[in-house]
């Protein structure tokens, strides 16, 4: 059965509706620029209030060793990369923490996949997301999607996960198009960016739970 991570969670309620769906990872954006920015202090209360059986994913854009200290402090317990990090970074940042590293890949093209290839050995898992438009504010979280098509025998060279402008109504065939079985959400569970509503995360687990 697919699983799920809920991403960007700020409050309480949106994340204790994420473990009682049935999430199996939890996000933290640790990106000021991001709607959905948190303190590594305030995701240390919320980390708390978290499963063992729940990961922690850290979401960082070209963080400093600083940044990653105080949030694996907190509690992170998985590493998202999702900037302009090289292999050999993310392969440091692996190193230094001994945790789990992913890297997102920006997708547009069949093109873009190659990428992929580049973090084997590096990144534990590649995070396929849409490539943002010129000029975007962030480089992610925007609820935009790219033709999953693309990744139909697409030669995976890491283990993976999808994201992109999912939710409820598109996940189910999501899944079917691209065998996905770990399903990345943020601005599809939200009422505006970086306001969760525990609704649509319950709808969102129900849907990857029925796929
Ligand atoms: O969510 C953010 O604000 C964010 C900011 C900077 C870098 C990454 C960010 N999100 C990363 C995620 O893992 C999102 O869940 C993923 O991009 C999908 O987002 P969405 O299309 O909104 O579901």
């Amino acid at each position: 059965m697919p699983t799920a991570k809920i991403c960007g969670l700020t409050t309480e309620a949106s994340l204790d509706a994420a473990i009682a769906h049935g999430a199996s990872h939890v996000g933290f954006v640790f990106f000021p620029r991001s709607p959905r920015d948190i303190d590594p202090d305030r995701a240390a209360a919320l980390i708390a209030r978290t499963p063992p059986r729940v990961a922690k994913v850290g979401v960082f854009v070209d963080p400093d060793d600083a940044l990653l200290t105080r949030a694996v402090a907190a509690g992170v317990d998985t590493i998202q990369l999702h900037g302009s990090e090289t292999p050999e970074r993310v392969a440091a940042v692996r190193a230094r923490y001994a945790l789990p590293v992913w890297r997102a890949v920006a997708v547009r093209t069949r093109e873009d996949l190659g990428a992929a290839a580049k973090y084997r050995g590096a990144a534990d898992l590649i995070l396929y997301d849409a490539k943002p438009p010129r000029g975007a504010d962030l480089p992610g979280g925007l609820g935009l999607r790219f033709d999953w098509r693309l990744l139909q025998g697409h030669v995976h060279p890491l283990p993976w996960a999808l994201s992109g402008g999912l939710d409820a109504a598109s996940v189910g065939e999501a899944v079917q198009v691209t065998g996905a079985t770990l399903l990345d959400v943020s601005s599809g569970v939200e009422l505006s960016p970086g306001v969760k509503d525990v609704d649509k995360i319950a709808a969102f687990l129900q849907s990857v739970a029925r796929s």
